[in-house]
């Protein structure tokens, strides 16, 4: 469960991107945050993953509160932020190395944290295993994004947070790495947050949608859209009428 109370947050002082706002995501829920360019998205995420501190107001996990990034947060940034000298398996183990470089203290890594997680199985589920000895620049966008979400669930994450995840890829990819992670949802139980400014992405992939405006954000806009998961949803009238909806809901914000 995610709480964010009543948080206030700016770049530049008497300028919030956030004021006074609070929402809750809860757990296993798959979530969407939408809206236009600059209106605030990769704030709040960096702000879930801990990155960054509101000025006033808190952010909860589980009733914890967050002051720093807390090791069971999965953050894939745009641009996948891979290592270009390392392989795609080296890429993969790194969060790994660095795990058991610091042991489980419970800052660096959840005091019941397995040091023997695997990164085979990983590479193997995500299709990878052809180009694990390949660079980040040898392989295609869509390899390069299944090997950061790799790396990231290698950690055995329980939150996943993507920052525009899909956007520089081809349709085909585009479509095949949404059903992963859309499966992947399924299969770990991870409460996931995408950020995305397209509509569409957003209907089939959030569970929930949080719609962001213009800065600042006062009031978490929420539509539910509970038939995202069904198999025949990309072609109903549903979702068509889904992406009307949230498209007058982001020009009237
Ligand atoms: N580190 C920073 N310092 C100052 N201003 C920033 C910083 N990061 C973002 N901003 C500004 O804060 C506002 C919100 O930025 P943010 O990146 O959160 O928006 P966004 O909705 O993710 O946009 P996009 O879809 O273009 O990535 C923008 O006006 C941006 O210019």
């Amino acid at each position: 469960m995610i709480e964010v109370e009543g948080i206030t947050f700016a770049y530049t002082p008497g300028k919030p991107i956030f004021e006074d706002f609070t929402w809750t995501a809860g757990r296993n829920e798959a979530w969407v945050i939408l809206g236009p360019s600059g209106c605030g998205k990769s704030t709040l995420l960096s702000l879930l993953a801990g990155l960054v501190r509101p000025q006033r107001g808190v952010i909860r996990v589980d009733g914890q509160l967050l002051t720093r990034p807390r090791p069971q947060t999965g953050l894939i940034i745009q641009d996948y932020g891979l290592l270009p000298w390392a392989t795609v398996r080296e890429n993969v183990r790194l969060g790994l190395r660095i795990r058991n470089f610091y042991g489980a203290d419970g800052i660096h890594a959840p005091r019941d944290y397995q040091p023997t997680l695997e990164v085979e199985p990983w590479l193997e589920r995500l299709g990878l295993l052809s180009v694990a000895e390949h660079f980040p620049g040898q392989i295609s966008g869509g390899q390069r994004q299944r090997t950061a979400i790799a790396r990231t669930l290698v950690l055995n994450p329980d939150i996943l947070l993507m920052d525009e995840p899909f956007a520089s890829l081809d349709a085909p990819t585009r479509d095949s790495l949404q059903r992963l992670v859309l499966d992947l949802w399924v299969e770990r139980g991870l409460t996931l947050i995408i950020v995305t400014h397209v509509i569409e992405e957003a209907a089939l992939l959030g569970q929930k949608i949080l719609l962001l405006g213009h800065p600042p954000n006062q009031t978490a806009h929420v539509i539910e859209n509970p038939d995202f998961l069904h198999p025949e949803y990309r072609d109903s009238p549903a979702y068509r009428d889904l992406c009307r909806e949230l498209r007058s809901r982001l020009e009237a914000l």
